[in-house]
């Protein structure tokens, strides 16, 4: 059974998707939620399925406290659901090809700093794209330059907002992270 932890910054829809789908897993189990954001509603959504979560600062992040918590608890794979800091080198060594990232993009496209959440779908609004989607990805040291593992495309029409491009882009993710992750266990 691998154990799997994931970290996130805010809502937690997609990390709800995938505690949901591994609850009866005997695959891969959900042993931990973290977030660098005390008041993130991810927090609240693993109460829910009864998992563990701990919260932790910027500093405790790039000084190392997340990687020893994660070594402590035996934790095989690093899952980033809408997590919004940049992982340090020491901690992807530690997960060599075990830390997964999605990105609400067809990368390379609007990838990088500054690029996540609201801002990529203004940015797809703004280019006037005929299409958009996700990416799932390994992580490296760099934002969203990691080996490319899974794309899925969904049109945009000219009169979609990017609040309705969110809701597309959201739909997609919530029918295949979850197994996109089952399927590298
Ligand atoms: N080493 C890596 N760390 C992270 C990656 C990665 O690929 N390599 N992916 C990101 C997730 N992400 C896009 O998928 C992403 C998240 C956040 C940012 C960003 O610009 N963040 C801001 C800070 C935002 C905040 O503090 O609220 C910044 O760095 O200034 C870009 C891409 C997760 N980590
Ligand atoms: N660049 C990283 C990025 O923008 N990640 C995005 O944050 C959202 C988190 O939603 P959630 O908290 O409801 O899962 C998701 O759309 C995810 O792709």
């Amino acid at each position: 059974m691998k154990r799997l932890a994931i970290l996130a910054s805010g809502s937690g829809s997609n990390a709800e998707k995938i505690m949901e789908h591994f609850k009866n897993s005997e695959k891969g189990q959900i042993a931990l939620v973290a977030s660098n954001k005390a008041e993130a509603f991810v927090l609240e959504r693993a109460k829910k399925f009864n998992v563990s979560s701990f919260t932790f600062s910027k500093k405790e992040l790039e000084e190392g406290f997340l990687l020893e918590k994660l070594k402590t608890e035996k934790i095989d794979w690093v899952i980033l659901a809408g997590f919004l800091l940049k992982i340090p080198a020491e901690l992807i060594r530690a997960f060599p090809d075990r830390m997964v990232n999605i990105h609400p993009a067809l990368l390379p496209k609007y990838g990088g700093k500054g690029m996540y959440g609201a801002h990529v779908h203004e940015a797809v609004k703004a280019a006037g794209d005929s299409e958009t989607g996700i990416t799932i990805h390994l992580v490296n040291e760099n934002y969203d330059e990691g080996k490319i593992i899974f794309q899925a495309a969904t049109p945009v029409n000219p009169d979609d907002s990017p609040e309705d491009i969110a809701t597309k882009v959201h739909a997609l993710e919530h029918r295949y992270f979850p197994e996109v992750i089952d399927s590298l266990l």
